[in-house]
């Protein structure tokens, strides 16, 4: 089984507004409101494409309930810890660029966070677990690290979708997959990544560090994976950017339920891309149908300079 787990889960409140003026009263042309949250939203993706998974993370008040009833109509199968604030908003303005305003989140209690431990110490060797999105401000700023090292060694496969310089932490502890975006990645190592090579320059890094497997998207300019021994690269498909939010999360969705299912990794590199176009072209995430449909579109080729 697949577990996900979202430390900060949120309401995403998408707000369109034509010709936006600041200082003024501005209205809305268009609004949708969407359970977010990078955990959430590669439950959500699993779900859609057939991949088994259960949501784990921490839900509250009348957002969280939101969250809970939205979650249910679309059959995703949930075992939240529930708080006492409620969950974040984050806004999404869309004015012809997209900006975006994330809250802080609520208060976890230290009873809140033994009992999230407790249930993800009870996954075992067959289990994957994907840790994605900001730790809380009240959390312990190493969680990813003590929960990939506590899962690692029983043989649970980890994911991790974070940004930061936690993420070195977490990666000497041999998590199965890593995915930054290329500015995620550029700040780790204080460079500005610009090209396929050097994406795959540094993710090099991140796999002598630990990492078994490093994805690095780069939004429309493509995408890196590097393996233990190779270098592949994705052509991502052409098409009208919707709404982007939620794309590296169903990045990592089309990976793992592909992976989980085939064993393969250059056919769940391929899912995983076509999944992150197929939500960046819609409003919501992506639907299977949509996701299949981009398939031809994304072309892998393997680098010719691999690492031993
Ligand atoms: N302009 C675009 N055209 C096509 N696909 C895109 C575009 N922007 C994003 N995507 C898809 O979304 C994925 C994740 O986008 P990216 O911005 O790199 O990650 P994140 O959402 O984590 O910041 C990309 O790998 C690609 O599949
Ligand atoms: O936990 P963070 O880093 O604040 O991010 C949460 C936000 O990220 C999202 O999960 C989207 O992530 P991506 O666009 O990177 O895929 C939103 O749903 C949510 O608002």
């Amino acid at each position: 089984m697949i577990y996900t787990v979202t430390l900060n889960p949120s309401i995403d409140y998408i707000v369109e507004v034509e010709d936006f003026q600041i200082n003024s009263l501005n209205r809305m042309k268009q609004e949708a409101k969407f359970p977010g949250g990078k955990g959430i939203n590669v439950s959500r993706v699993l779900s859609r494409i057939g991949s088994g998974n259960k949501a784990l993370g921490f839900i509250g008040g009348f957002t969280g309930s939101f969250i809970e009833s939205f979650l249910q109509a679309e059959n995703v199968h949930m075992d939240f810890t529930h708080i006492a604030e409620d969950t974040r908003i984050n806004i999404k303005l869309k004015t012809g660029k997209e900006t975006e305003i994330n809250g802080l989140g609520p208060k976890i209690t230290e009873e809140n966070y033994q009992e999230l431990l407790a249930k993800i110490d009870r996954l075992a060797s067959q289990d994957t677990i994907v840790l994605a999105g900001s730790v809380p401000p009240s959390f312990p700023p190493n969680f990813y690290e003590t929960v990939t090292k506590r899962c690692a060694q029983r043989g649970v496969k980890v994911v991790v979708d974070t940004s930061g310089p936690s993420l070195m932490d977490v990666v000497k502890h041999r998590p199965f997959l890593i995915k930054p975006n290329h500015h995620e990645l550029g700040d780790l190592f204080s460079v500005e990544i610009e090209t396929v090579k050097d994406a795959a320059f540094y993710a090099k890094k991140l796999i002598e560090a630990g990492a078994r497997n490093v994805i690095v998207s780069m939004a429309g300019e493509g995408a890196v994976l590097q393996t233990e021994g190779k270098t592949y690269t994705a052509g991502v498909p052409r098409g009208n950017v919707v709404n982007s939010v939620g794309a590296g999360d169903s990045v990592v969705a089309g990976f793992i339920g592909k992976y989980t299912k085939t064993n393969d990794i250059i056919q769940a590199f391929k899912y995983g891309i076509a999944a992150g176009s197929a939500t960046a072209f819609s409003t919501d995430l992506c639907q299977k149908q949509e996701i299949e449909a981009l398939l031809p579109q994304v072309h892998i080729q393997q680098l010719e300079e691999d690492i031993k």
